[in-house]
């Protein structure tokens, strides 16, 4: 099941040519970049000024909406920023805060990440918002990555901290990106899955009620 869908929406990914991918890309990035100072404006001191915002580095050969205009306005704000590393192959994934793009290297899967002389982040726990992308995303706000399970196993530890620092169990809030022909009526969900509360595709902005059990 997850797999036939897995293989479905990176064929219809590969099969985008250049110019609408760039043209979806960069409108889904305005998109993106309106929402984001709109939460400025309205929450300045969001989890304190300096709590860091979560997205990745999108993997362009395969064709992962290109937000980078979004991580550019970011530090261009001076809100911290956090990107994704693979740590090892046993699933776990750290945050890394990366202030300018010539801090990211190859890494894991050929993935551009934080270099490896990059620290991670000490407080994760702290983080107010994440962004995350993935294969396909259903009406509930489910989502299907490429299968390592690295954010569910992060957002899992991140639970755990909360909770062992006696912090409210309910952040981050969880955002999504992807392009409109990625969502599907329904993905296949395991125990481990946490849903996204918003997606955010080139043409729209869809909100779930989250965490609604299934
Ligand atoms: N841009 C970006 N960064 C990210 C993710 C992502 O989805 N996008 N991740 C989100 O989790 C993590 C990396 N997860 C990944 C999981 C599997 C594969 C992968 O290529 N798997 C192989 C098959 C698995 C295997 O090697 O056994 C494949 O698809 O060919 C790549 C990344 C962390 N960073
Ligand atoms: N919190 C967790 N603890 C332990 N194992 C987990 C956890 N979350 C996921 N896994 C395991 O990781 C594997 C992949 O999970 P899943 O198919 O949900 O990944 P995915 O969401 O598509 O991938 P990714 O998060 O890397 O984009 C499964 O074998 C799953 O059992």
């Amino acid at each position: 099941m997850k797999n036939e869908l897995r293989r479905r929406m990176l064929a219809c990914r590969r099969e985008m040519d250049e110019l609408t991918y760039e043209r979806r890309s960069r409108l889904l990035s305005d998109r993106l970049i309106d929402l984001l100072r709109l939460r400025l404006v309205r929450s300045p001191e969001e989890g304190g000024p300096q709590a860091p915002w979560m997205l990745y580095v999108p993997a362009k050969r395969r064709r992962e909406p290109d937000i980078e205009p979004v991580l550019r306005w970011i530090w261009s704000t001076g809100r911290p920023l956090l990107l994704p590393r693979v740590k090892d192959a046993g699933g776990a994934m750290e945050a890394c805060l990366v202030t300018a793009p010539d801090q990211l290297a190859p890494g894991a899967f050929g993935l551009l990440e934080p270099a490896p002389d990059i620290p991670a982040y000490g407080r994760p726990q702290d983080i107010p918002l994440m962004l995350l992308p993935g294969l396909a995303f259903d009406g509930n706000g489910y989502r299907l990555g490429y299968g390592g399970g690295y954010y569910d196993r992060f957002l899992e530890r991140l639970r755990l901290l909360r909770r062992a620092a006696g912090m409210t169990p309910d952040l981050p809030e969880l955002w999504a990106a992807s392009f409109e022909f990625q969502r599907v009526p329904r993905v296949p969900a395991e125990p481990h899955d946490m849903p996204v509360s918003r997606l955010v595709t080139e043409a729209g902005v869809y909100d779930f009620p989250g965490g609604e059990p299934r």
